[in-house]
C-alpha cells in the first residue's frame, strides 16, 4: 500500500473510542458474515446496531448481500460484534481499509475472530452447500505485494515479520468438527485450504485448473487479508467457508457462475451456519479459556 493509504493508531483508536461511547457491550468475540451470510448477526441477543455510515472512519459496503452494519450483541452470555457485510480489494478499498475494522475490533478487546464467507470449490468431492473448515489459506495477492500489512509496521499491533503457520485454531477446529457431529451434519462438512484471488471477475478454466493442481479446495475474493490482519495482532482465528458453486474446471461444461446463485445457496445453509457458529461461541471457553 502507499503511504497515502496509511492509517495511523489514533485513526483506529478514534473509531473504537467512538463505539465504546454507543454501546454498552464489550466483544471478545469478532464474527465477520461472507456474501449472504449476514443473518448469523440475527442469533445476537440485546442488539445495539450502527449503519458502516454512521461510524466515524468506517469504509462502506458496496455489495449486494452485504448489508454495511455493525451488530453488537450477546450469544449466549457471549459478548460478540459481527460485521454484516465486510469491506473486498476488487470494491476498490485499499487493503488498509479493507481490514480496518479488525485492528478496531482489537482495540475493542476483541481476541477471538471467526470469518465467513462463500466460495466456489475445486475439490472434485466437495458439494454445492457443504461447509468447509478452513484449515490453511493461500494468499494470492500477498504473492504480488497486496498485503494489508505492508508498509511501516505498528508494533502497538504486532511485529514486523509475524508468523502465520497455524493460523487457523487447531482446537476450535477440532470443536466445529465436535459440534457438526452432534448436530448430524458431518455429512457435509470438510476441512480444506482457501485461496483467495483479487476477483471481481469468477476464474477461466485454466486458472480454475491451475488452482486445483495448487491444492486450492476452496476460492474467493477476501478472508486472507483479515486473517493476516487479525493474526498480526494476536487475534485467535477460526474461519468458514460455504461452497456455493463448484468451479467450473472442464471445457466440456458449460455452467457459468453468478452472484445471485452465490447468494441464494447461502441462503440454503443459513439456519446451519448460525447454529453452528452460535454453539461455537457458547462452547469456546470449554476449549480454551482466553474467550
Ligand atoms: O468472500 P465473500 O465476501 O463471502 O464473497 C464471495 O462472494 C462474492 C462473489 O459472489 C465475492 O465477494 C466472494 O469473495
Ligand atoms: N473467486 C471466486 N469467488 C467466489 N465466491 C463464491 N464463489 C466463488 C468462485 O467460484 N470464485
Amino acid at each position: 500500500m502507499h503511504s497515502k493509504d496509511q492509517i495511523s493508531h489514533e485513526d483506529y483508536q478514534r473509531t473504537a473510542d467512538w463505539l465504546l461511547s454507543q454501546t454498552q457491550h464489550r466483544p471478545k468475540v469478532a464474527i465477520i458474515c461472507g456474501s449472504g451470510l449476514g443473518m448469523l448477526a440475527d442469533a445476537l441477543q440485546c442488539q445495539d446496531s450502527f449503519k458502516y455510515s454512521d461510524i466515524p472512519g468506517f469504509p462502506q459496503s458496496t455489495v449486494q448481500g452485504h448489508a454495511g452494519r455493525l451488530v453488537f450483541g450477546e450469544l449466549r452470555g457471549k459478548t460478540c460484534v459481527c460485521m454484516q457485510g465486510r469491506f473486498h480489494m476488487y470494491e476498490g478499498h485499499s487493503l488498509c481499509k479493507v481490514t480496518f475494522p479488525l485492528r478496531v475490533f482489537k482495540l475493542l478487546g476483541v481476541d477471538t475472530l471467526i470469518v465467513t464467507n462463500a466460495a466456489g470449490s475445486l475439490a472434485d468431492s466437495y458439494n454445492c452447500g457443504d461447509i468447509m473448515i478452513i484449515r490453511d489459506h493461500i494468499n494470492f495477492p500477498g504473492f504480488a505485494g497486496l498485503n494489508p500489512l505492508i508498509g511501516p509496521n505498528d508494533e502497538k499491533f504486532g511485529p514486523r515479520f509475524p508468523p502465520m503457520s497455524g493460523v487457523y485454531d487447531k482446537d476450535l477446529r477440532k470443536l466445529a468438527f465436535d459440534i457438526c457431529k452432534s448436530m448430524g451434519v458431518s455429512q457435509y462438512v470438510q476441512e480444506g485450504v482457501y485461496c483467495m484471488v483479487g476477483g471481481p471477475n469468477f476464474e477461466t478454466i485454466a486458472e480454475a485448473r491451475l488452482l486445483h493442481k495448487l491444492g486450492v479446495d476452496a476460492v474467493g475474493m477476501s478472508t486472507a487479508p483479515e486473517v493476516v490482519v487479525a493474526s498480526h495482532c494476536g487475534m485467535r482465528v477460526f474461519g468458514l467457508s460455504l461452497i456455493t458453486n463448484k468451479v467450473v474446471k472442464s471445457y466440456q461444461d458449460f455452467e457459468k457462475v453468478n452472484h445471485e446463485a452465490v447468494l441464494e445457496v447461502s441462503k440454503m445453509r443459513s439456519e446451519t451456519l448460525q447454529k453452528l457458529v452460535t454453539e461455537l461461541v457458547s462452547r469456546m471457553d470449554i476449549n480454551n479459556n482466553t474467550a
